[in-house]
Formats: structure tokens, sequence, C-alpha cells
């Protein structure tokens, strides 16, 4: 039997898979989606079997990963129930769905762990905000976990109760960072840098400063402050950005999306 499998093969099941694939063997995996072209394209990539059913999945894995949007988790529950073990495990990634709602549909004794990955795992980076009760879980079971989560970036185990504020920290927010990289290259274009330079000159210097916030330490504040030279260049960029409410519109953006968390349709 696989150890793990993924129900739903789109961007973030995908990315998952790859970072998995550097943990454990094909042979540990099976996947599937409705889509059973693409089921076979990434099984011919990856060397993973595909299941043709949510329920022949959940019947061959140990682990089994609910990487399908939120709308339709109450059809896929329905399709798996049947196939709940005593040690199955179920990952659920869904923003807004709870570790008690998922035992409600699949039986209150199934272990369930709520997790929010982002799709910076597809190149090792991910970050991912962790909860489950762990004492329901055996040691094996809270090893493959760990390292399932940990073959694709980092990871933070959090109460349940944090777990909306990891989809606006970490689940979303590249999709902000992407924003930011597009803005400032586009800007970069405007005064004349080629559009493939302007990419790499803005990814790297936000991969770059990321690192130094983690690596160095130093507050966020510290590090900006030693980029900016009194009456300098960097200070008159600080000032037009806190002069279009930069900050602010980035918590807002939390905002929206905490509450979105609570209102998914
Ligand atoms: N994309 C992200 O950045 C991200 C980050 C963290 C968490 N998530 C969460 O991960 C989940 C998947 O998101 P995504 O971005 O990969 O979505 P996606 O639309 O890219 O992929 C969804 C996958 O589910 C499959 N699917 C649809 N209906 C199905 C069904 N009835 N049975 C089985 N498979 C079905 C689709 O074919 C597709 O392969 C969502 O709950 C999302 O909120 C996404
Ligand atoms: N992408 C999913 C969404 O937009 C969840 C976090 C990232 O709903």
């Amino acid at each position: 039997m696989a150890k793990i499998g993924f129900i739903g093969m789109g961007n973030m099941g995908y990315a998952m898979l790859k970072g998995v694939l550097n943990v454990f063997e094909p042979s540990d995996i099976i996947f599937t989606c409705p889509d059973l072209d693409k089921c076979k394209r990434i099984s011919d990539e990856t060397g993973v079997k595909y299941a043709e059913s949510n329920a022949e999945c959940a019947n061959n894995a140990q682990y089994i990963v609910l990487a399908v949007k939120p709308q339709v988790y109450s059809a896929v529950m329905k399709n798996i129930v049947n196939v709940i073990r005593e040690d199955s495990v179920v990952i659920s990634i869904a923003p807004g769905i709870t570790i008690d709602s998922i035992k409600d549909n699949l039986g209150i004794n199934t272990k369930v762990v709520r997790a929010m990955p982002n799709t910076p795992a597809l190149v090792g980076e991910g970050m991912t905000g962790v909860s489950y009760n762990k004492d329901e879980f055996s040691f094996e079971q809270r090893d493959v976990v760990d390292r399932f989560f940990n073959s694709f970036g980092k990871v933070v185990y959090v109460d349940e109760k944090l777990m909306d504020v990891i989809v606006c920290a970490s689940g979303s927010s590249p999709a902000y960072v992407y924003m930011f990289i597009e803005a400032l290259a586009d800007s970069a274009v405007k005064y004349g840098i080629k559009r493939d330079d302007a990419y790499k000159l803005v990814a790297q210097t936000v991969l770059g400063s990321a690192k130094m916030v983690l690596e160095t330490n130093e507050h966020p504040g510290v590090l900006k402050d030693k980029v900016c030279s009194p009456g300098g260049t960097t200070i008159a960029g600080v000032a037009a950005l806190e002069e279009h409410n930069f900050r602010n519109a980035v918590i807002k953006a939390t905002d929206a999306c905490y509450d979105k968390c609570h209102n998914i349709k």
C-alpha cells in the first residue's frame, strides 16, 4: 500500500508532490484527480502511480492529502468515507475547514492534520503551518507527518485557532510578493532595464532580503534603516511608500484574507 495519497493534483497538490518525492519513493505515493490525461502526464513525469477515483486513492494510502478546493470537500469526503480505516490519517490543506468538521464527515475517530502550505513548496522553499492533536497520533504517524511537510520547506506547528492567520501570513501572501516583484520590475522597465534583467534584479533582491531577515535575526526595521542613507535615495522611496499607505495596504489585505477564511462559498 502507498503511504501517501493525494486527492487533487492542481497547483498545491503538484507542488507538494514534487517536494515529497525528495524524501519518499514514488512507490510510497499515489494520487488522483478528475482529469485522467493529466494524471497520466504527471505519472509519466514522476513515476508515481495514479488511481482512477478518490475512493481508490484513499483506499490505497494511509496518509490521505485532500488537495482540493474547499467547495468540493463535502463531495470528496462522501467519496472516501467508506474506505477510511483506523490507521488512516487525513491531511487537509483547505482554508476555513476545521478538524472537527472533517471528523463530523469522516468519523469522530479519524486522525486529521490541518495544514496551510504555500506554492513555493514547488522549489523546496515552502512554508507550512500545521495543527493536529498530537495525543491522537502514534510516534510513527507524527514522524511521517513531520517528514511530509519538511520535504518541501519549513514548518511551524500552531494551535488550530491560528490557522486562519497562517493563511494570511504565508498561504496567500506569495501572491502579494509576486505583485510586489511585478510592480518593482515594471518600474525598472519603465526606466530602461530589460524585462528579464528586471525580474532577476528584483526577485534576487526579495530572496536576499528574506535571507537577511531569517539569518541575521535583526529586526526588519533595523535592516531597512541600514539601507537608508541620510538624505539619500532610499529614504525618498520609503517616504513615497508611506505616503501611499504601503504598510496599511498590506494590513488591509490581511484583514480581507482573514475575513474570507470565515466566509468561503
Ligand atoms: N494554491 C495555493 O497557493 C494554495 C496554498 C495553500 C492551500 N491551498 C489549498 O489547496 C487546495 C487546492 O488548491 P489548488 O490551488 O491546488 O487548486 P487547483 O484548482 O489548482 O487544484 C485542485 C485540484 O483538485 C481537483 N479536483 C477538483 N474536483 C475534484 C474532485 N471532486 N475530486 C478530486 N479532485 C478534484 C482538480 O482537478 C485539481 O487537480 C485548496 O483547498 C486551496 O485552498 C492552495
Ligand atoms: N490559496 C488559497 C486561496 O486563495 C488558500 C491560500 C492560498 O483560497
